[in-house]
């Protein structure tokens, strides 16, 4: 995963001669997954009910929030209980199905959603149509913020799901094929996310200038917003996810959760 909030997870695997690591988006992970190009990858949580292959959960890390994200937000012209069109995010699987979930539990909204290449409209300030409503994800949200006063209403995706749910919301997770031998690897990735939680701060002044972060938010971001390790209640989390998106149609396969042993 591309994004500077997978480094915590990624950080000194990238350098490990008996590993190859590859960088995608998130929604671009599970084809990769799918075909057996890679073993493992750090895909949005949804895409667990989504594969045509059964995977299992590898809960050696994720990346989750209790509370707000920063980087996941809807921001709106209009505001939020009136929202009838979305364009969402392209490089975003899970947070546009937590949009709906949110839209509809809190407002009884059912808005359209529209595909949305972020990444082509927004980076470098191109917002040539500036929609009505747009749900980002990742970097983005931060070096090419869209402008307050044109997007007045905002809703942080985490926020309101940990008002709503009092859980902790986790976005995305190791996943891998059932039935792939793993090996050390689950261990291995284990050990190196505890490293790294000992060295945020330098990872995100290692990785914030090339991203276009400011280095005392990115280690706000890394060290104190988002968390890296899955606990019983962040799959919490995924099951009411389930729950809540298989009547509005968005999840059809709503698996048990199976955790790689
Ligand atoms: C917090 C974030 O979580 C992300 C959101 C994802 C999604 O919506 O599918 C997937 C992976 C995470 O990186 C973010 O990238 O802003």
């Amino acid at each position: 995963m591309s994004y500077l909030n997978a480094r915590p997870l990624i950080e000194g695997l990238d350098g490990d001669p008996t590993l190859q690591v590859r960088f995608d988006v998130p929604a671009g992970l599970l084809h990769d997954l799918e075909t057996g190009q890679v073993d493992l990858a750090l895909c949005p949580v949804v895409d667990y009910f989504r594969s045509a292959e059964p995977l299992v959960i590898v809960p050696v890390g994720g990346i989750a929030s209790e509370g707000r994200t920063l980087t996941v937000r809807l921001f709106s012209k209009t505001p939020i209980d009136q929202v009838d069109v979305v364009h969402a995010d392209t490089d975003s699987h899970t947070s546009v199905v937590l949009l709906q979930v949110l839209l509809h539990a809190i407002h009884g909204r059912r808005p359209t959603l529209i595909d949305y290449h972020a990444r082509e409209h927004v980076a470098g300030h191109r917002l040539a149509e500036s929609p009505e409503a747009m749900l980002l994800i990742g970097d983005k949200v931060v070096t090419d913020s869209p402008r307050a006063i044109e997007y007045p209403y905002q809703l942080d995706l985490g926020e309101a799901w940990h008002e709503l749910t009092d859980l902790p919301f986790l976005f995305a997770v190791w996943m891998a094929r059932k039935g792939t031998d793993l090996g050390e690897l689950p261990a291995h990735l284990d050990r190196q996310r505890q490293i790294n939680a000992r060295d945020i701060d330098a990872i995100a002044r290692r990785h914030a200038p090339g991203r276009g972060w400011p280095s005392d938010l990115a280690y706000d971001y890394l060290a104190n917003i988002l968390r890296y390790s899955v606990s019983e209640r962040e799959l919490a989390a995924v099951r009411r996810l389930a729950e809540m998106a298989n009547p509005l149609g968005l999840l059809p396969n709503p698996r048990p959760l199976t955790l790689a042993d």
